[in-house]
Formats: C-alpha cells, structure tokens, sequence
C-alpha cells in the first residue's frame, strides 16, 4: 500500500505564554498543502523502517518506527511492517515532514490492520509522538491550541498557490522556542481574524492576516530566510511568512502562473523551491 504524507504550513503562529512544563501553549492555524512524501507499507514479520535521505534516520530513531510501536501498544496487536519514506518534502524545514509520516503511518495501520481506530483515537496515539503529528490526522485547515495538539477543524480555506523556499540550513524547533521570550512578543497574529477570513474565504484578508512570533527568532539569527521573505513579496506574492519554526519561507498567490514566476526569480537564492497549493 502507497499513501501520500503531505506537509503543512503555519498561517498564524501565535505563543500565549510558557508553560511549567517547558513547551509553550500555542494558538495556531495550521494549513495542509498538496507537497507529499510517499509512504510504502509492505508486509514484514519484524518492524522495518527505511529512508534514503541523508539527514533522515532509518531504523528505530525514526518517528515512523515510534509510531509503529505506539500503535501496537495501543491495540495490543503483535505483528510486523516494513515502511519506505519516500522523501520529498525538506527536512529539518518547518514544514512538519517527520510529523505528517507518523501520522500518515497510524492512518495507514488503521487500514492494513483493520483496526478500527476512529480519528480522536489516533490523534491520542499521534500526541505522544510530537505537537505537530496529531494535526495530519485529518489534515485541511485547523486551529491548534495547547501544545498543538488541542484541534478544531475550519472550514476548507479558499484555493492559494504557495512557493516554498528552503534556505540551506536546517532548524531545531527546540532551540527556537528556548530563544523565544514568550514576555517579550510585540507582535501577536490576529488568529480571530484569520478565521473569519477563512470561513469567508476572503483571499485579501487570509494575506493580510498571516503571522507567526517565530519569526522574531530565526529572522534574527539569519540573513538569508530575512531576505527570501522580502524578496517574495518584492516579486509580487500577495504576503509571505515564515512557517514553523523555520527556515522555510512561503509566499501565497492567488494564479499559479504568478507562483512560477516568482519561484523562478527565486532560484539563485535557495536550493530548494517548491510551488505547491492549498489542499
Ligand atoms: C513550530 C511548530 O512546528 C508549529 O506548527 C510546532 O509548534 C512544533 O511542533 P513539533 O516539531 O512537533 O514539536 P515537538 O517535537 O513536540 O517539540 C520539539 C520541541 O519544541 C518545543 N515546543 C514544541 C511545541 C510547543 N508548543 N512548545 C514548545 O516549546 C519543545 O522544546 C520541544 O522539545
Ligand atoms: N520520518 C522522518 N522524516 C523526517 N525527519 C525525521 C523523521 N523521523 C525523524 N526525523 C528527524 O526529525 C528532525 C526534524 O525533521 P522534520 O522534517 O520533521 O522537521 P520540521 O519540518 O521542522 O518539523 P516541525 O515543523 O514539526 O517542527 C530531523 O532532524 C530528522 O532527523
């Protein structure tokens, strides 16, 4: 069995404050898009997990490997996978590529081993993997809260080309929120808004209401995701941001022959650029 494991990107990204336990409590609204790494199950009488991609563990560190066991504690069934990550989307990139796999691998479990498990189920199982996985359950357009694994599905958000610019670095999302002040944030996403842009499907209004208080951090620290950001809205993107924790810059546009002129007029700037849309 082959599925897709799609990414996402942040269309607001708002930190409320930290909590005890170290992680920030968050308000976000998260944005699936059609860019995909392709999962291969095949049947195994041992767990097996295997992705050609440099920076990319096979084995037990990865989050599939994890998310394997965690399905079989979780249903107490005892048999084996063997998985192929199909690499596509940038790594390390704000883009939640790891996280979409494990949840793409409980979705698939589900299926192949007829389980049964119904979508809050798997959310449970994802939340212990990681923020981000619980999101790719059910994909579309959601607002998180809590860490990001508290979920509330928005209605479809309107159709919107997005060029995606990786810039060659990749991030630790840990080390961004430990360099955030959570006091110290001058700029906070009007989250609100940008539902009702998005039950509206008012495209000018999703593009104006577009934030993320991670940025405070990595734009800091590097030139390069400053400059690909301004660069695109130079070019003509309707508004661009950065998503997650970075590096990976994203313009939206409304025409997909205006996302290819400007991921063209990109090129000499990153390495990996990407035009995709909404799902
Ligand atoms: C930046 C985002 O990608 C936005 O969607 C997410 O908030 C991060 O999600 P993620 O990568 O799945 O995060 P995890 O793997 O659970 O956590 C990585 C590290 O990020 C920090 N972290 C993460 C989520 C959160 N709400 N607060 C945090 O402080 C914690 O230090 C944690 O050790
Ligand atoms: N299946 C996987 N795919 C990608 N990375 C994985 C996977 N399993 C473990 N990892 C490790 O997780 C780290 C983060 O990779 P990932 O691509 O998920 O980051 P990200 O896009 O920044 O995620 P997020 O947006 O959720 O913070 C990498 O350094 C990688 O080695």
């Amino acid at each position: 069995m082959n599925l897709k494991s799609r990414a996402k990107i942040n269309l607001t990204l708002d930190v409320l404050y930290k909590r005890k336990d170290g992680y920030h409590e968050v308000k976000m609204i998260m944005q699936e898009i059609e860019l995909s790494d392709n999962i291969v199950f095949k049947e195994c009488n041992k767990i097996e997990v295997n992705c050609s991609h440099p920076f990319v563990p096979s084995g037990s560190s990865n989050l599939v490997y994890k998310a394997v066991e965690l399905v079989k504690e979780a249903t107490g069934v005892d048999a084996g996978i063997s998985i192929e990550i199909e690499k596509k989307i940038p790594v390390a990139a704000g883009l939640g590529g790891g996280s979409s796999n494990a949840a793409t691998t409980i979705i698939g479990l589900n299926k192949l081993w007829d389980l049964g498990l119904t979508d809050q189920e798997m959310e449970n199982i994802a939340s212990k993997l990681g923020a981000d996985v619980p999101f790719f359950v059910k994909g579309g357009t959601q607002l998180a809260t809590g860490i990001g694994e508290d979920l509330t599905k928005l209605t479809k958000a309107p159709k919107l080309w997005v060029v995606l610019a990786k810039p060659n670095l990749g991030i630790s999302t840990k080390e961004v929120y430990q360099n955030l002040d959570a006091n110290k944030i001058l700029c906070h996403p009007k989250t609100d808004r940008m539902i009702t842009a998005i039950e509206k499907k008012d495209i000018k209004e999703i593009c104006t209401n577009v934030g993320n208080v991670l940025e405070s951090v990595t734009l800091h620290r590097y030139s390069n995701v400053r400059i690909l950001k301004s660069k695109m809205s130079e070019m003509g993107a309707n508004s661009s941001l950065m998503s997650g924790s970075g590096p990976t810059v994203y313009g939206l546009c409304e025409g997909y022959d205006k996302a290819i002129q400007i991921a063209k007029g990109l090129g000499p700037l990153s390495e990996e650029i990407f035009v995709t849309k909404f799902v």
